[in-house]
């Protein structure tokens, strides 16, 4: 179990999150949502451990470090220019120790040109290596940022199922998302954030109500304008 108690991030005197706890089971799809600048990024970067200044603790149960056992996809990747989709994906793999496998069956699910360079991959298809990189790890965490943000419909279906299956697996998954239905139909848990604040954190069997609590506390002001024009 991952789990990150009483956190508080601040950039100078910006305090982006306040005292935010929140868990990661083995096992679990926990999806985080919130509108820009709530703090989702931030947060995740404090779990993976990217962020040291905080106060609050990040700690896994099995007491090593969290990225020793755990995956991170970048909401934007980076790809160091002139290294091929296989180059890049062997440096990924080489920079964490760990041996090179073979990618073929990996890709003949995601369609990557892999001998091509990696930086000149449309905006849909960068997010495929960065995931694959992490997917070839076999981690017992992942957190991705935005996975969805991009794919086609084809690559966001089996996104989907494949989250499923690594969670069923036994894989404790934390992903973002700005696509409520994609979140709605894989995790088991969703956490709202809010201006830094967990606002509220919801079961699957809750996740009725969620888009009307959304549109409720968020953007009430706008249901009133709203009223006025439709
Ligand atoms: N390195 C940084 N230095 C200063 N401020 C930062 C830094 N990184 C993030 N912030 C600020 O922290 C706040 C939260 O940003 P964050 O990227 O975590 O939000 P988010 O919920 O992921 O947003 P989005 O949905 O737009 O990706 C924002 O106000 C952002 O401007």
């Amino acid at each position: 179990m991952l789990e990150i108690k009483n956190l508080r991030k601040a950039y100078g005197r910006h305090v982006v999150l306040h005292d935010v706890s929140l868990t990661l089971r083995p096992g679990t799809i926990h999806g985080l949502v919130g509108a820009n600048g709530a703090g989702k990024t931030t947060l995740l970067n404090c779990l993976y451990g990217l962020e040291t200044e905080m106060a609050g603790t990040v700690q896994s149960s099995t007491g090593g470090a969290v990225r020793e056992i755990t995956g991170l996809l970048p909401y934007e990747p980076y790809f160091y220019p002139r290294l091929t989709g296989r180059e890049y994906l062997e440096f990924c793999l080489q920079a964490r120790g760990r041996p090179l496998v073979d990618f073929a069956g990996w890709n003949r699910l995601l369609e990557l040109p892999l001998d091509q360079y990696a930086d000149e991959y449309s905006a849909g298809m960068r997010k495929k290596p960065a995931l694959l990189a992490q997917l070839a790890q076999d981690f017992s965490y992942l957190i991705l940022d935005e996975p969805f943000n991009g794919l086609d419909l084809e690559a966001n279906l089996l996104l989907k199922e494949l989250l499923r299956r690594l969670r069923d697996r036994g894989t404790g998954i934390l992903l973002t998302s700005h696509l409520l239905g994609a979140l709605t139909e894989t995790a088991d848990e969703i956490t709202v954030l809010f201006a830094g604040r967990v606002q509220r954190h919801y079961i699957a069997s809750e996740f009725g109500t969620l888009e009307t609590d959304l549109l409720n506390s968020l953007h009430s002001e706008k249901l009133g304008l709203m009223d006025g024009l439709v």
